[in-house]
């Protein structure tokens, strides 16, 4: 155990994903769940993320680490809400996508037991309900003390956020703004744009019914809590807005290359992001093992998955990550399996080939 009580404020996706992490690990004794949303609240109570519901002042008086997990813009006031309350060594976190402004304001209320979070990991699912006590295995989770931070608070957060499966990444606040406001806050921005522009062109509901593939992969996120992403580009405009004049000019660029018909300028556009985005890491290359890895080419059947993974179990081959590439209704889908070992990736290449499964080696 790492964390004798614990207080989770905001017991939504984030929240309670970690309040399921801390309790199947048994890394807290006790857990504190405090959420204005009591659907949530009776869903994490019932599978286990807390052990109990309660209102703010109690669960802070009587923790030792306080998570604010609620969406960033309700961050600043419940600073000065849980101040009253904390215990004199009490460490305080967050999982807030944006650091600058929250760091500011938590080391003026708060001071140096104030450590700022953020998981790179989620999904476009808000609440209880999706939560998943696995969300943070191996994903990167951003630390940003600065000078101020208490280097034993710091050592508490990172040792939790190490137990539950995610690699440490510190960085300032600032940096974490920039970095996330071109890879997370620009993509979401351009998402919703898209969805906002094709839903309000003449032909946008035939469009819509057909929306498939590169619709589909680029506008996923759109799907996500509009709370949440509102907090965000408030809580982050002006990095938002410094990566949209980037964005701007990479735009005017590909367009005034189609005013021309330059097919040259174009050709030289698409190769170099297409090498980039191929180049594109998994995973966080040289945190984690190797993975070898094979794709697979199935027909869309129910139980393919499934048939898989017991040829697999079956030849005493273990998968280490799978996932679903492409799956397209009536046309199969592609699958990449990894393995830890090169041994075992050689084993499933020739059990698959033996039965006339469509596979190659992912280079
Ligand atoms: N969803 C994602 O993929 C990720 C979200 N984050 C950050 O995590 C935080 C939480 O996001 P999610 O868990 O996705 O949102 P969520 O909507 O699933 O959960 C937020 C919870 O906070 C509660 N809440 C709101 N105001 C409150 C208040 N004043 N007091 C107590 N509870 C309150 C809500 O009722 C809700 O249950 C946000 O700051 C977000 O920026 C960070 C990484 C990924
Ligand atoms: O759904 C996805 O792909 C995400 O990127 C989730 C996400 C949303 C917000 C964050 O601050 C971090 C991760």
């Amino acid at each position: 155990m790492l964390i004798k009580s614990c207080a989770i404020i905001g017991i939504g996706l984030i929240g309670g994903s970690l309040g399921l992490a801390l309790s199947e690990r048994k890394l807290a004794g006790y857990i504190y769940g405090v959420d204005l949303n009591q659907e949530n609240l009776a869903l994490a109570l019932a599978a286990g993320a807390v052990h109990q519901a309660a209102a703010l002042p109690e669960a802070v008086s009587h923790a030792d680490l306080i998570v604010l997990a609620a969406p960033v813009g309700a961050t600043p006031s419940l600073l000065k809400d849980i101040k009253q309350f904390l215990k004199p060594d009490a460490v305080v976190t967050d999982v807030g996508s944006t650091k600058k402004s929250v760091v500011e304001q938590a080391g003026e209320l708060i001071g140096g037991r104030f450590v700022g979070g953020h998981p790179m990991t989620g999904a476009e699912t808000a609440g209880f309900s999706g939560a998943d006590s696995y969300l943070f295995e191996n994903a990167f989770y951003l630390l940003t003390p600065t000078s101020e931070t208490d280097a034993g608070a710091v050592d508490t957060v990172r040792r939790l956020v190490q137990a539950i499966g995610a690699v440490v990444l510190e960085m300032s606040p600032q940096e974490h703004d920039m970095v996330t406001a071109a890879i997370s806050h620009l993509p979401h921005f351009m998402a919703v744009s898209l969805v906002a522009a094709v839903s309000g062109m003449p032909v946008g509901d035939k469009a819509m019914l057909l929306a498939a593939g590169g619709f589909r992969d680029t506008t996923r996120i759109a799907a996500g809590s509009p709370t949440m992403w509102r907090d965000i580009f408030l809580s982050n405009g002006d990095q938002v807005l410094w990566t949209l004049d980037y964005m701007r000019s990479a735009m005017d660029e590909l367009e005034s290359a189609l005013r021309r018909q330059d097919a040259e300028k174009i050709m030289h556009i698409l190769s170099g992001a297409s090498n980039v985005r191929k180049k594109l890491p998994l995973r966080p290359k040289g945190y984690l093992p190797h993975i070898y890895e094979i794709v697979v080419t199935v027909p869309d059947r129910p139980g393919i998955i499934a048939g898989l993974a017991g040829m697999l179990g079956d030849a005493g081959i273990n998968i280490a990550e799978i996932e679903i590439l492409r799956a397209r209704e009536g046309y199969g889908g592609t699958i990449r399996v990894g393995f830890a070992t090169a041994g075992e990736q050689d084993r499933a290449m020739e059990l698959f080939q033996a039965k006339g499964i469509k596979c190659r080696r992912k280079a």
